[in-house]
């Protein structure tokens, strides 16, 4: 199937990102979010990363402007109707994915193809509020997208074979490469990740190790580009405690249970580098570790 047009709900992080590579890859990006301030941020940030592949010599100026005039936003959740492939970037909350797929059913085209960007939520799950579960995935992308070469792409259990082809295609045109996870909490990536930095906020909990000393043993003793606290800064702490929760809940295994320091930190809204304090506190430069 032909796939042109691109629908991404949630302008965040990972929606602004996804709307970032495949406007550079020539589809028609409409972005939406429930906030106006949220939309302009996303194109700013857009902007400011296209500006560093530019002058980086990764792309050339024209396909910036190519790829600025390939994205659109909007408030409103129908106008994303008569797109081809939408991908749900929203907070990772089932009900707030779930009920986004309900408003957006009675304005879809039949051959829509839906999928979601969630780091951990059951596919076959959001796939069974929709009247297309036969067209329902999993598309998963990595943070920051314009950069992480990997895209999860998951089945439900309904998932048919064209849509799973079409999804393929895609990646393969955005120019990442895909890896095919079964549909069991948090996928691959997140089953395997989440875990070590959870562990990695026990290790700070038990006092083990300070933040700086324990992100310095992973950059210096593994090799890892950012150490666990900093990537979960980087990820966001709601996320994190999110992803913990559906592994805990979903394979009622005590070994997934999330750290309660993690869940203070959420509590405080020190959610990390989006909110400007995590186990880093960002207002300062350079950040200053909060323990
Ligand atoms: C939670 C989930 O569901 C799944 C996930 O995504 S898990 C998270 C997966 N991501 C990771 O593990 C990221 C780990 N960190 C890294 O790989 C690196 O630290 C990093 C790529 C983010 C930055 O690398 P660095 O060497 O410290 O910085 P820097 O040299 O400035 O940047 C490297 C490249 O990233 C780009 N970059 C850095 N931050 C970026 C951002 N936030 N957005 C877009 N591009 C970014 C830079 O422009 C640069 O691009 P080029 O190589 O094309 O020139
Ligand atoms: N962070 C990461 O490293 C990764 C995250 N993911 C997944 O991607 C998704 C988004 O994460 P991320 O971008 O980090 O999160 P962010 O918190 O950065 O962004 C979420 C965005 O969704 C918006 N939103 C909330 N409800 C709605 C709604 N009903 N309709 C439209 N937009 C809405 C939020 O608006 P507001 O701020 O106003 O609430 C916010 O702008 C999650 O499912 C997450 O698990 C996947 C891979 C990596």
């Amino acid at each position: 199937m032909e796939i042109a047009k691109i629908g991404v709900v949630g302008a965040g992080q990972m929606g602004n990102g996804i709307a970032h590579v495949f406007a550079l890859a020539g589809y028609k990006v409409l972005l939406n979010d429930i906030s106006q301030d949220s939309l302009d941020n996303a194109i700013k940030v857009i902007e400011g990363n296209l500006d560093r592949q530019v002058s980086r010599e990764k792309i050339t100026a024209e396909a910036r402007a190519d790829a600025l005039a390939n994205i659109s936003t909007t408030l409103k959740l129908p106008d994303l109707g008569p797109t081809d492939l939408i991908i749900e970037a929203a907070t990772e909350r089932e009900t707030v994915k779930t009920a986004i797929f309900e408003d957006l059913l009675p304005h879809l085209e039949p051959h829509t193809i839906l999928t979601s960007n969630t780091s951990s939520i059951s596919i076959t799950r959001l796939a069974s509020r929709t009247d297309r579960p036969e067209k329902f995935m999993g598309f998963h992308f990595m943070n920051p997208v314009p950069i992480m070469q990997l895209v999860e792409l998951i089945r439900g259990i309904a998932t048919d074979k064209p849509t799973y082809e079409t999804c393929l295609g895609v990646v393969e045109k955005l120019g990442k490469t895909a890896a095919s996870a079964e549909d069991f909490p948090a996928f691959i990536v997140n089953r395997i990740l989440m875990p070590m930095i959870n562990e990695a906020v026990y290790t700070l909990y038990e006092g083990v190790g300070s933040v700086k000393s324990i992100d310095e043993s992973l950059k210096l003793g593994a090799n890892h580009p950012m150490g666990p606290l900093e990537l979960a800064d980087f990820i966001g702490l709601d996320t994190c405690l999110a992803i913990m929760n559906v592994l805990h809940d979903g394979l009622a295994d005590t070994k997934y249970r999330p750290c309660p320091l993690l869940t203070k930190y959420v509590e405080a809204g020190w959610l990390g580098r989006k909110s400007q304090r995590g186990f880093y506190d960002y207002r300062k430069d350079p950040p200053v570790p909060t323990r």
